[in-house]
């Protein structure tokens, strides 16, 4: 994992904004999601890739408000064609249809590493950050998931475990590989819109994402007896957290489940809409922009379709990227600097 120093931005990004800007912002979006004061754009990034320069800053700014206000958004048109998503889902499903010591056989190790397969139970995602207390939830409720991660393959310290190239799974690590290949493009493409929003240098952030520390993490949610949520109350798919990074791509199937909490306390349901990536910052990019950015809590729960006695299985992808510091002058900087390599094993030293 690259370790790079946090960089202190000295911009004031939240001077108030003329109004022009928010007219403009209401040419570029539509709310994907919008409940209890959670307003979830859903925006054209075509208009970002391939716009004028007046809708690439409208659709930068769009961008930048997402992450402000809601701390997620939604972008259509993102230029990762629709059947690669869809090969990489059926890839996903091969995988975990492994027998288990197959899978344990190419085990995470550690969080330095952080590749590698974790059965059902073995993470447990919360909001805490000391071990012991995520041990006494991961008791009660495990996660009822299972995940493998895939870290940047030309690591010089660590090696992605590969299962067999064989049978079901020929070719499963080139088109991983080629999938993470065009997550991180999307990703580098979504760091430039925030900083157009920011108004900053489109490239601002690349010395930062060159390397291409990023995590490819696919997720089966097991079908499970829909009773398991009657008996046991606290009982999730994955634990309300936030993420650790600076921003997360995620690919979801169309089960549902996927919550957000808004500025209430609710969790609202980021229902899935098909053809879109769902984008979320995370806790470095928060600590990044002084809090301007909002890492936002989020959990999967059961489906909002509560027929039958077992709810079917659920899988979705995500890309999760590290990266490193926005204040106004130095008084107002709430947080000191921290290498994101050593940030991420941090938390992830806690929940596994
Ligand atoms: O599976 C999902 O929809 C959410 C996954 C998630 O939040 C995560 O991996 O951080
Ligand atoms: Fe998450």
């Amino acid at each position: 994992m690259d370790a790079r120093f946090v960089v202190p931005l000295l911009l004031p990004i939240d001077k108030p904004r003329p109004r022009a800007y928010h007219a403009s912002l209401a040419m570029a979006t539509d709310a994907a999601v919008s409940k209890d004061g959670l307003v979830i754009p859903l925006i054209d990034f075509a208009k970002f890739l391939h716009g004028s320069p007046d809708e690439r800053a409208a659709t930068a700014r769009a961008v930048l408000d997402g992450f402000q206000t809601a701390g997620f958004i939604y972008l259509r048109n993102y230029a990762i064609p629709a059947d690669v998503v869809r090969n990489t889902f059926g890839r996903s499903a091969d995988f975990f249809q492994l027998p288990l010591d197959a899978k344990l056989a190419v085990g995470w190790t550690t969080p330095e590493a952080n590749r590698g397969y974790s059965s059902p139970g073995r993470e447990k995602v919360s909001t805490l950050l000391d071990s012991a207390d995520i041990e006494k939830v991961r008791a009660a409720a495990p996660d009822l998931k299972e995940s493998f991660e895939i870290g940047r393959e030309s690591d010089p310290h660590f090696a992605n475990p590969w299962p067999a190239d064989e049978g079901r799974l020929n070719g499963f690590r080139a088109d991983m590989l080629d999938f993470h290949d065009m997550c991180q493009a999307l990703h580098k493409h979504v760091m430039r819109a925030i900083a157009l929003g920011m108004g900053l240098d489109e490239g601002f952030f690349e010395p930062f994402v060159d390397v291409g520390d990023n995590t490819l993490r696919l997720l089966h949610y097991p079908a499970v007896k829909a009773d398991v949520f009657k008996v046991n109350p606290g009982q999730v798919r994955a634990g309300e957290h936030s993420d650790y990074g600076s921003v997360t791509l995620l690919f979801q199937d169309s089960r549902g489940g996927l919550q957000v909490k808004s500025p209430t306390g609710q969790f609202v349901d980021a229902t899935p809409i098909e053809g879109t990536v769902v984008i979320n910052a995370g806790d470095l990019l928060a600590r990044w922009s002084n809090d301007t950015i909002k890492s936002t809590i989020h959990r999967v729960v059961e489906p909002p379709r509560k027929e039958g006695v077992e709810y079917p299985a659920r899988y979705s992808i995500a890309l999760i990227e590290t990266l490193p510091g926005t204040y106004a002058s130095p008084k107002d900087k709430k947080y000191e600097g921290i290498k994101s390599g050593d940030y991420l094993v941090q938390r992830l030293t806690a929940t596994y």
